[in-house]
């Protein structure tokens, strides 16, 4: 993500919110990671909750608040009004260490032990909805940085300035499959009406921007970073679009850029060539991706496994 910036510098104190409140899904806080928790069970699926044991309540801009619906009648377990346990640390900014990619948050070290009457565990991502995770644009989260700057960016808009031209979404056009040993690729929808020509952008790698070192645990599974030069590190793991998906090839059909668009440095995937509808689509890594995992290479360019050049 291009830029999702640690708000604890960038937003002001606004409003505190209480443990169990519903948070509108505008990803403009990276510390909120911490603190809230995909609600599968919610009918309309749209909402995140925050975690009663990790808030951070200051730091919380009033914009993101919504009036939350009345709450359900709580389990007869339940005490008393001011739910159990907020005593916790309330920071745990890191997630588990060493947690695998897809695994939830909220259970890393910080939260304590809980009651019984601890949130149910959190799903891995493919178990959650993908087209929820698919749905995130750059006008939610990318430009939110440039906003608070009051700079000329305007998500798309600026965007577009950048491509000379109209946006175009592809997250409609594309689709997650199975795809064997590498997991959940890519691909094109079948049902394309026309190929995605080589100038049109396929789109922005999405995600939150953190420190490449420091606050290095807040990375405990680089399946999903995007090295930006060194100096910090796009994190896909939770704030993402479908360009997370892409998987390896080393004969790619989709290119990696980094680009400046307003005062962001974001990382473009632009077509090596007209794709086809059906297609899968590939970026490359990079040799050190799968040196740093210890992972070989599966795809077709020559025989697998191997290190990609
Ligand atoms: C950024 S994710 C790509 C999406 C991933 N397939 C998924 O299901 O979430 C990168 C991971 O996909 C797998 N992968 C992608 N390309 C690969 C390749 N060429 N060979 C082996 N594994 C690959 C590896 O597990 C890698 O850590």
């Amino acid at each position: 993500m291009f830029l999702i910036v640690d708000p604890a510098e960038r937003f002001p104190i606004v409003e505190p919110i209480e443990p169990g409140e519903r948070i509108m899904e505008n990803m403009e806080n990276v510390k909120a990671l911490d603190a809230i928790r995909f609600v599968p069970e919610d009918p309309d699926y749209e909402n995140l909750i925050v975690e009663e044991h990790v808030i951070k309540k200051e730091r919380w801009p009033k914009k993101m608040l919504y009036q939350a619906p009345p709450a359900p009648p709580a389990p007869s377990t339940a005490p008393g009004p001011s739910t159990g346990p907020s005593t916790g640390p309330s920071t745990g900014p890191a997630t588990g260490g060493g947690q695998e990619s897809g695994k939830g948050r909220g259970k890393g070290p910080g939260s304590g032990s809980q009651p019984s009457t601890a949130p149910p565990p959190h799903k891995s991502e493919t178990e959650l909805n993908i087209a929820k995770i698919l749905r995130f644009r750059i006008d939610d989260v990318a430009c939110e940085v440039c906003k608070e700057f009051g700079d000329q960016c305007e998500g798309d808009a600026c965007y577009a300035r950048y491509l000379r031209g109209p946006v175009r979404r592809f997250d409609r056009a594309v689709e997650l499959r199975e795809a064997g040993d590498m997991g959940l690729g890519l691909f094109l929808k079948d049902d394309l009406a026309r190929p995605i020509r080589r100038q049109e952008m396929l789109g922005q790698y999405l995600g939150e921007l953190v420190q490449a070192s420091g606050r290095g645990s807040r990375i405990a599974d680089y399946t999903y970073a995007f090295d930006l030069g060194g100096v910090a590190t796009v994190d896909a793991r939770e704030f993402v679009n479908y360009t997370r998906f892409a998987n390896h090839h080393c004969k790619p059909n989709v290119g990696v850029k980094m680009a400046m668009i307003g005062r962001r440095q974001t990382i473009l995937l632009q077509e090596n060539r007209d794709l086809y509808p059906g297609e899968r689509l590939f970026i490359h890594y990079g040799r050190g991706y799968f040196e740093g995992r210890r992972i070989f290479c599966l795809c077709d360019a020559i025989p697998m496994p191997h290190m990609p050049k």
